[in-house]
């Protein structure tokens, strides 16, 4: 479960709202000062369109305060302001400055749609506006002249390889922000904040779905002897060791994540508690058979557990590792090296 691109959607909502808040507002202020303008020229049909582009853009403000669709809004937006700009471009009343709007198509793209669809929406409008220049301007030697397409093709250009090139450098800092953020840096797992996204994510999958989710938490055994013993780099190799031998026993769908110190907990998506059962089993015994080298050191692990599942055992991540952590205590206290399953449903009918 490598994926950030749900967190960094979340995280590009705030700043992708102010930019198209701001595109609104210049919407506003733009459509009121060229439609006035163009009714006064006798330009109607595009001061009416200016007009119906104003009132939408206030529409569309409204919109968006509470929504939880921002991307659906930008798309809904995007697509006629820019189709209204390639009307105004092509209207033959209108001047020949308002080509001028179309340095606004890459910037404003990739502000709010990303490097990918920026760029493609960017390249389809842009294109359509060389499109009509090209046949507005035809009979117009003095435009239709090298050094001036040239100039114009150029900045056009340009403006679209810095807008696509900054997009790309922003999203990828973004992303190794995000890992940073998400990953315990001794073993590279998940910290406790991915979980806890990720969690919430699967939960809302697994609801609608009807699917079951499973928690295990793990707790390796007497580990301050291995730190007393071995030193705390060795400590920390295996620490390593066993992060290796969780994702080694791990689909590509479930998530193990250091909680602290040396205790993990490990999220399994469409997993009931019984199948949780298997894998935490899969998972103590290739510990306990699996000894860490270090320098003819031959350190042996083993680690305990407690098993919870979604539903029967609360509905919350802290329910679940709270539950969890009851049984793993149990574990420690009746011997170690083993993992107490979770109540079965039946059993928690029968208590309640
Ligand atoms: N090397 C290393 N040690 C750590 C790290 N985090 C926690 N520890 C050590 O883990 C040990 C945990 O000790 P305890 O809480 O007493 O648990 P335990 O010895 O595993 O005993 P039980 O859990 O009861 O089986 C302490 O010695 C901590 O210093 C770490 O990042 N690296």
């Amino acid at each position: 479960m490598d994926s950030y691109k749900d967190s960094l959607k979340e995280l590009a909502r705030p700043y992708r709202k102010a930019v198209l808040k701001a595109l609104l507002l210049v919407t506003l202020v733009g459509a009121t000062l060229f439609s006035s303008m163009n009714f006064l020229k006798g330009s109607y049909p595009l001061a009416l369109v200016e007009i119906a582009m104003g009132i939408y853009a206030i529409v569309v403000y409204r919109a968006i305060r509470h929504t939880r669709h921002l991307e659906r809004w930008i798309i809904a937006y995007l697509i006629p302001f820019f189709t209204a700009m390639m009307f105004a471009m092509a209207t033959p009343r209108s001047t020949s400055a308002v080509h001028a709007w179309v340095l606004l198509i890459p910037i404003v793209s990739h502000l709010l749609l990303g490097r990918r669809l920026g760029l493609a929406v960017s390249a389809i409008y842009m294109g359509i506006a060389a499109v009509i220049f090209l046949f507005r301007h035809q009979d117009q030697p003095e435009m239709m002249q090298a050094l001036p397409i040239t100039n114009i093709a150029m900045i056009s250009l340009c403006i679209l390889v810095f807008s696509h090139v900054y997009e790309v450098t922003r999203e990828t800092s973004e992303r190794k922000l995000m890992k940073t953020a998400q990953t315990d840096p001794l073993t590279g797992l998940a910290n406790r904040a991915r979980l806890s996204d990720i969690f919430e994510r699967e939960k809302h999958r697994a609801q609608r779905y009807s699917l079951p989710i499973s928690i295990l938490v793990l707790d390796l055994d007497h580990f301050k002897n291995v730190n007393d013993d071995h030193g705390h780099e060795s400590g920390d190799r295996a620490l390593q060791h066993v992060a290796r031998i969780f994702r080694e026993c791990l689909r590509a769908t479930d998530l193990p994540a250091r909680l602290g110190g040396e205790e993990f907990g490990i999220l399994l998506s469409n997993t009931n508690s019984q199948q949780a059962m298997e894998v935490a089993e899969k998972i103590r015994i290739a510990v306990a058979s699996t000894p860490l080298t270090i320098s003819n050191n031959v350190i042996r692990l083993t680690l305990s557990g407690g098993v919870a599942e979604l539903g029967s055992d609360g509905h919350t991540l802290r329910d679940l590792v709270r539950e969890a952590d009851i049984r793993l205590y149990t574990a420690k206290n009746t011997g170690r090296n083993q993992i107490i399953p979770a109540l079965s449903p039946s059993a928690t009918a029968a208590q309640t």
